[in-house]
């Protein structure tokens, strides 16, 4: 039996980091998707009896035996079951990371090793100890802000839910899951986020399963609706970083100076919220005005994560290149290098976006645009 399922990378447009300290934020889904296929066998030896899992695009392939598994993760299926999620306990995870070290994964690539260690946790805890192939496939940048790591998170979790559910009605295409699957997918994703992420504020995969645009705080999610024409144009500094680390630093500030972060988080909270009234305002305000409004916003954003301490000379580079077009940009996701979004407004010339893509990309950098909004998850039979 063979299930697909895909899941979209996100743009932060408002209230990165701010949003893990209880501010509000606001992000869309683009149209930049992970993809997860799982092959169950139907009879038994078809595949050895072996969990394997193929990162097709890094030519890498893991492979574990049931029995390896069930040897060393003992304690997953008396923990939790597949329709209440819970935690990986610090226990689990050191058992699993004993099975991701085993793997040998190229010293260049070890960053994949929260990810395969995520793979483990939500495929035991969700389908137990059967074995599958499961073949992953990404159109986003790893860590680079565009929330590679959410967008697997849900695809797999889409893919592993899908698979066990009843209705395995086979269509055209892709299709979307339904409400009481899609909040159970994003609360595995999120328990699957804080293994990568230490801390996520769980905007990434809520963003990445629910679609559209979301305004987040708290864990409450406000659906945006807007006629506003969007564009960003994405410029991915190619600088890698980790998420985890940098949100750890801006607790780590967080607690040296709690009186200036709070007021930095509570700014970052007024910002987003006023993002959100102006993308979703019916008041009678010219679409000039309106993205007058959000360039200053996305500027005061950016002031502020450099106060945070997650912006990188790269990023600077990239704000200073577009400001010579007159046009504003900010870092996107958790910074420290990774993409930057530039706010293309509806009457700036191709010619000068032409202009500052030559620029950008002569600079080592690279240049996208996405559709922003889009679908969330999806799976396929
Ligand atoms: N397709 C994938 N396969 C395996 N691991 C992945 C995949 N996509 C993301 N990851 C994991 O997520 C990490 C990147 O997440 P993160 O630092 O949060 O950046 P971002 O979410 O912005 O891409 C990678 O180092 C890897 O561990
Ligand atoms: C920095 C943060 O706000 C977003 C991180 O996004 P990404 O992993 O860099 O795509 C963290 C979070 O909200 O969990
Ligand atoms: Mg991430």
């Amino acid at each position: 039996m063979e299930v697909k399922a895909r899941a979209p990378g996100k743009i932060i447009l408002a209230g990165e980091h701010a949003v893990v300290h209880g501010s509000t934020a606001v992000a869309a889904a683009i149209d930049l998707y992970t993809y997860v296929t799982l092959h169950l066998p139907l009879l038994s030896g078809e595949n050895n009896d072996r969990l394997t899992l193929q990162l097709k695009d890094l030519s890498l392939e893991f492979s574990w035996s049931v029995s390896r598994l069930k040897e060393v993760i003992p304690s997953v299926s008396n923990t939790s079951s597949p329709s209440t999620p819970v935690s990986c306990s610090s226990e689990t995870l050191k058992s699993i990371v004993v099975l991701v070290e085993e793997q040998n994964i190229p010293e260049a690539k070890i960053w994949l090793s929260s990810g395969i260690s995520t793979f483990l946790w939500l495929y035991t805890s969700i389908l137990g100890f059967i074995p599958a192939t499961v073949i992953i496939t990404t159109e986003l940048p790893y860590g680079s802000g565009l929330g590679s790591s959410a967008a697997f998170c849900v695809a797999l979790t889409a893919a592993l839910i899908a698979s066990s559910s009843s209705d395995k009605t086979r269509g055209e295409g892709w299709s979307s899951l339904d409400e009481s699957n899609l909040e159970l997918l994003n609360k595995w994703a999120f328990e699957g986020e804080k293994i990568i992420h230490g801390k996520p504020s769980g905007i990434d995969n809520t963003v990445s399963a629910y679609g559209n645009m979301i305004k987040f705080c708290s864990g409450e999610i406000t659906r945006l609706q807007t006629n506003m024409p969007l564009r960003m144009l994405i410029t991915n500094t190619k600088v890698g970083r980790n998420t985890k680390a940098l949100v750890s630093g801006v607790s780590e500030r967080t607690l040296r100076h709690p009186e200036a972060m709070n007021s930095v988080f509570n700014a970052v909270d007024s910002i987003s919220k006023e993002m959100a009234a102006i993308i979703q305002t019916k008041d009678d305000i010219s679409v000039t005005e309106r993205e007058e409004r959000i360039k200053e916003l996305m500027e005061m954003n950016q002031g502020l994560l450099e106060s945070m301490g997650v912006s990188h000379s790269s990023i600077d580079t990239v704000i200073q290149t577009t400001l010579k077009h007159k046009l504003t940009s900010k870092l996107t996701g958790a910074g420290g290098g990774g993409c930057v979004l530039t706010l293309l407004p509806t009457l700036v010339s191709g010619t000068v976006v032409e202009k500052v893509v030559q620029e950008l990309e002569s600079s080592g950098f690279q240049c996208f645009t996405a559709s922003i909004g889009g679908n969330g998850a999806e799976i396929s039979f």
